[in-house]
């Protein structure tokens, strides 16, 4: 597997969106779109006039130049998305996925009884889905620094559903009946789905990811029971594999600077793959070492209890690859989502910002969530409705999003209304 470090990729020179999924402080609210590469551009749709959607994402300069499409048009964007597909997963476990135009996805040969998952081919999954490591290594660098690179996956319940459905579904019901039926295959199903998408967002970090969003898109036939037992445990658990595999390889010893580039702490490996060592140095070596048993614990950041900007910098390079949540249709549960180790957490319309930052407290990065029909508004009633948003949201801890993915017949110009309102609000 390649090394991260070893790429040369351009300076990253807009860092707002790992910023504020950090905690520290940003100029501006930092903006992005989820599906902003799609079909509402025309430079998108010319490109899937000659290509398949699956040879897209599988091409690594198509991908790519489909992620920087809408950074071209959009100077107000913070970020890029990876052009890519949950769906890769099941496709790299061996089953079909064809993409119909006004269908969407397709599998002709659904899971139709627990037995077969034990036909689905683990083993390689990661090495057939290196084409996605490839396309975002050469996005990294086409990219130029503009802006960082986001990584995804679907998570296991989303994709399970996909491959149970054999697509898209308006009432899950044969999902739903398996997890009636079938609790115990589910959950191994599930386990199987977590470990590769553990290995498969690690890959993309090593390719050039910069933050990692887990999509959560079918938590919105789940109640809150069923959240916490086919979801949540499945969404911590990639969390801490993911930071624990990555603290593994990529800690040793991070400097940490201050104003003047000095250098006044270092973040160390420590013996086990769950422990940081985390250590003060003076100007002439270290001066004190302080063990963290596990980071989210973080008693390190009684290393400087009054310094808040050194405590929110030891954090970044800790974590280092921030992840984001987005479990749509599961604002019943954002206690629990608070509880998974994200940092940031994704919203769909359907909550209310200021009760969503009640219940998830200081610590946790929001994003969201206006409501992707208000995209078809006239353009003043956008801006006031963005402007609205932003302001219930604040600046602290906040990434502007639409509450779920652009829609194929949004007009172009609401992009430049929204992302442009968005930085003009605070
Ligand atoms: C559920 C899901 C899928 N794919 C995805 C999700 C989770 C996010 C969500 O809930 O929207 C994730 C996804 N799919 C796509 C991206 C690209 C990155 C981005 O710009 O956000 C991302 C992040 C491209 C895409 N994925 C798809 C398109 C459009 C297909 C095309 O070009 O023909 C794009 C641009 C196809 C797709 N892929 C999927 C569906 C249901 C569809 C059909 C959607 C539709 O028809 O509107 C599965």
């Amino acid at each position: 597997m390649s090394n991260l470090t070893n790429k040369n990729f351009p300076d990253l020179k807009n860092d707002r969106l790992l910023k504020a999924a950090f905690g520290q402080d940003v100029d501006k609210v930092p903006v992005w779109v989820m599906r902003q590469a799609g079909r509402y551009l025309p430079e998108f749709q010319e490109i899937r006039a000659k290509h398949d959607f699956f040879t897209v994402c599988r091409t690594p300069e198509l991908a790519c130049e489909v992620t920087l499409q809408p950074l071209r048009r959009f100077e107000d964007l913070d970020a890029s998305i990876i052009f890519s597909d949950i769906l890769v997963i099941p496709q790299a476990l061996g089953m079909a996925v064809e993409m119909h135009p006004g269908v969407g996805p397709v599998f002709p040969e659904p899971l139709k009884e627990p037995s077969e998952i034990n036909s689905l081919q683990e083993e390689g999954a990661i090495s057939r889905l290196s084409y996605v490591g490839d396309a975002i290594t050469l996005t990294r660098h086409k990219i130029e620094g503009k802006v960082p690179l986001i990584g995804f996956t679907g998570a296991p319940f989303t994709l399970m559903g996909y491959m149970i459905e054999g697509g898209g579904s308006k009432t899950m019901s044969k999902t739903k009946e398996w997890l009636e039926k079938y609790p115990k295959d589910v959950h191994k199903l599930l386990s199987l789905l977590t470990r590769v998408i553990v290995d498969y967002l690690v890959m993309q970090v090593d390719s050039g990811a910069q933050l990692l969003q887990v999509f959560e898109s079918s938590a919105d036939h789940l109640t809150k029971e069923l959240f916490s037992e086919f979801s949540a445990n499945y969404l911590k658990e990639i969390r801490n594999g993911v930071r624990s595999k990555l603290n593994d390889r990529n800690l040793d010893q991070v400097p940490m600077r201050n104003e003047n580039s000095e250098v006044v702490a270092k973040v160390q490996r420590g013996h086990h793959p769950a422990h940081v060592m985390v250590g003060l140095v003076s100007y002439q070596g270290v001066t004190k070492l302080h063990f963290c048993e596990k980071i989210r614990t973080w008693p390190a950041l009684s290393v400087h209890p009054n310094n808040e900007s050194l405590k929110k910098s030891l954090e970044a390079a800790v974590t280092k690859f921030p992840m984001t949540v987005f479990a749509k249709g599961a604002g019943h549960s954002l206690d629990v989502q608070a509880q998974l180790g994200y940092e940031v957490i994704g919203l769909d319309w359907t909550v209310d910002p200021v009760e969503a930052r009640n219940i998830v407290g200081e610590n946790i990065t929001l994003q969201g969530n206006l409501d992707p029909q208000d995209l078809y508004k006239t353009p003043d009633e956008l801006r006031k409705l963005t402007i609205d948003m932003v302001q219930k949201f604040g600046k602290f801890r906040y990434i502007a999003n639409l509450g779920h993915g652009i829609t194929p017949q949004t007009p172009i110009e609401s992009m430049k209304v929204f992302t442009q309102a968005v930085h003009e609000a605070l």
